[in-house]
C-alpha cells in the first residue's frame, strides 16, 4: 500500500484539509445542476466550491454552497449577480488551483474567459460561444492561453467525447487533418434517428428538450448554429482558423419563427412539422434518410445542414444522441478515424467538466 495519500484521499480522510482546487460555477441549469450532483461524489473530493451563480443570483457562503438544494434555492435566494464577488471568493481561498466553470450559454460571460485566464484563473467551459465564435475572440483566447492559464473545453464538442483531445494529439504528432465529417449535434441526432413520420417532429423536439439535449433556446440547434460552432472549434484545433461566415449553414427554423422570443417559439413548435414531414417523405420515396451533417473538406469548404443520405451511410447507424466524427488525416487516409457515442445530456456533459477540472491539479 502506498504511504502517500492522494489529494482526493487526503481530503476525504480529513474534511478540513485544504482542497487542491477552488471553483466557481456559473450556471446551475441542466448541465450546471448535474455538475453540482457530481461535486457530491468521492471523485470530486479535491474540489471546493467557493461560489455558484445563475443569471440573476449567486452564493459565496460555505453553508449555502454545501446545501444539496443550492440549485433550487438560488432561484429565489442569494446575492445579486456580480462577477467580481465570485472572483474575490476564489482569491480568498488558498487552493493552488483556481478555476471558473462556465455552464451557461451566455455570450457575454464567454467573452470574459480570456480576461479571467490572463488574470491567472483557469477556465473550464461547456459554453462554446468564445472558442466557436468570431475569429478575433478566438485569437484573444489563444493569446490569453500563452500566459499559462488552462482552458478545459472537452464539453464543448461531443459533450466530452474524446474528439478535441484526439485532434490536438494528432496535430502534436505532425499529422494533419484532411477532412472532417459527421453528426455533431446530440439533439439533432436524437431527432433524426427517431423521426419516421409516425409522430410530429415537434413532439420529438419537446421530448429532446425535456431530456436536456437541446440548447436553452432550441433554435440554436435547429438553425445549425450550435453545429457550426462545434465545426469551428474542431477546425481551429486542427489548425484552420475559419471565420463563422466561412461555414455554410442550413437552418431548419422557418422564417416566421426566427424573430420571436423563446416562449413564443416553444408555443408554436407545430409550425416545424409540415416542412419536415415533406422533406422526410421525399427522402423516403427515394430510399434515403435525413441526417443533419457537418462537413469540412480538403479545400477548407465547410457546410452544416440536413442531408438526404443513402441507407448504407454510417450516420444511419446512430442511436439516441450519438455523435459521429470521421477524421481523415495524412496518416488516417485509407479509412477515417471515427469517434462515436452519446453527444448530449446533462450527466455526460457534467462529467466532461469534472474531468477537465480534475486535470488542472
Ligand atoms: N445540454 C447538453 O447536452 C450540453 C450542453 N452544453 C452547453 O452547456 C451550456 C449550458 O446548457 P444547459 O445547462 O442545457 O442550459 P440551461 O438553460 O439549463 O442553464 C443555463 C444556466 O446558465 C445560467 N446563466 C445564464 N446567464 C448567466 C450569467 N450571466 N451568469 C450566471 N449564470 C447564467 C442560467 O440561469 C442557467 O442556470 C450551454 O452552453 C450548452 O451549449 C454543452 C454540451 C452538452
Ligand atoms: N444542444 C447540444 C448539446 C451539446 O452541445 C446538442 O444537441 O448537441
Amino acid at each position: 500500500m502506498s504511504a502517500v495519500l492522494t489529494t482526493e484521499a487526503a481530503v476525504a480522510s480529513n474534511p478540513l484539509a485544504s482542497p487542491a482546487i477552488a471553483a466557481v460555477l456559473l450556471g446551475t441549469g441542466v448541465v450546471g445542476g448535474a455538475f453540482l450532483k457530481l461535486l457530491n461524489t468521492p471523485a470530486a473530493a479535491s474540489i471546493r466550491l467557493v461560489g455558484a451563480a445563475n443569471s440573476r443570483r449567486q452564493q459565496t457562503q460555505a453553508e449555502h454552497l454545501a446545501d444539496r438544494a443550492l440549485r433550487e434555492k438560488l432561484k429565489s435566494h442569494g446575492d445579486v449577480r456580480n462577477d467580481a464577488a465570485l472572483l474575490a471568493a476564489l482569491d480568498a481561498h488558498d487552493a493552488a488551483v483556481k478555476v471558473v466553470i462556465d455552464a451557461t450559454a451566455c455570450g457575454t460571460l464567454a467573452s470574459r474567459h480570456s480576461e479571467w485566464l490572463a488574470r491567472g484563473y483557469h477556465v473550464v467551459t461547456a459554453n462554446k460561444s468564445l472558442a466557436g465564435g468570431d475569429l478575433p475572440g478566438w485569437r484573444t483566447l489563444q493569446a490569453a492561453l500563452a500566459s499559462g492559464g488552462r482552458y478545459g473545453d472537452s464539453a464543448t464538442v461531443g459533450a466530452g467525447l474524446p474528439v478535441i483531445s484526439t485532434l490536438r494529439r494528432l496535430r502534436h504528432c505532425g499529422d494533419a487533418l484532411l477532412t472532417l465529417e459527421g453528426v455533431f449535434s446530440g439533439s439533432l441526432s436524437y431527432l433524426f434517428n427517431q423521426y419516421d413520420g409516425s409522430q410530429p417532429f415537434s413532439a420529438l423536439l419537446r421530448r429532446a428538450r425535456e431530456l436536456g439535449y437541446t440548447e436553452p433556446d432550441p433554435r440554436c440547434d435547429l438553425s445549425g448554429e450550435d453545429v457550426a460552432r462545434k465545426l469551428l472549434i474542431l477546425a481551429r484545433c486542427a489548425g484552420f482558423a475559419l471565420r463563422p461566415d466561412e461555414v455554410e449553414v442550413e437552418s431548419l427554423v422557418p422564417e416566421s419563427l426566427r424573430g420571436v422570443d423563446v416562449e413564443t417559439f416553444l408555443a408554436r413548435l407545430e409550425e416545424l412539422d409540415e416542412p419536415l414531414a415533406a422533406r422526410f417523405a421525399e427522402a423516403k420515396a427515394r430510399g434515403g434518410s435525413l441526417r443533419f451533417l457537418a462537413r469540412l473538406n480538403q479545400r477548407g469548404r465547410a457546410r452544416v445542414g440536413l442531408v438526404e443520405v443513402p441507407a448504407n451511410h454510417p450516420a444511419t447507424r446512430l442511436y439516441g444522441t450519438d455523435n459521429q466524427f470521421a477524421l481523415s488525416t495524412t496518416r488516417y487516409n485509407t479509412q477515417p478515424l471515427v469517434i462515436q457515442g452519446p453527444g448530449a445530456g446533462p450527466e455526460v456533459t457534467a462529467q466532461a467538466l469534472l474531468g477537465d477540472v480534475l486535470a488542472l491539479a
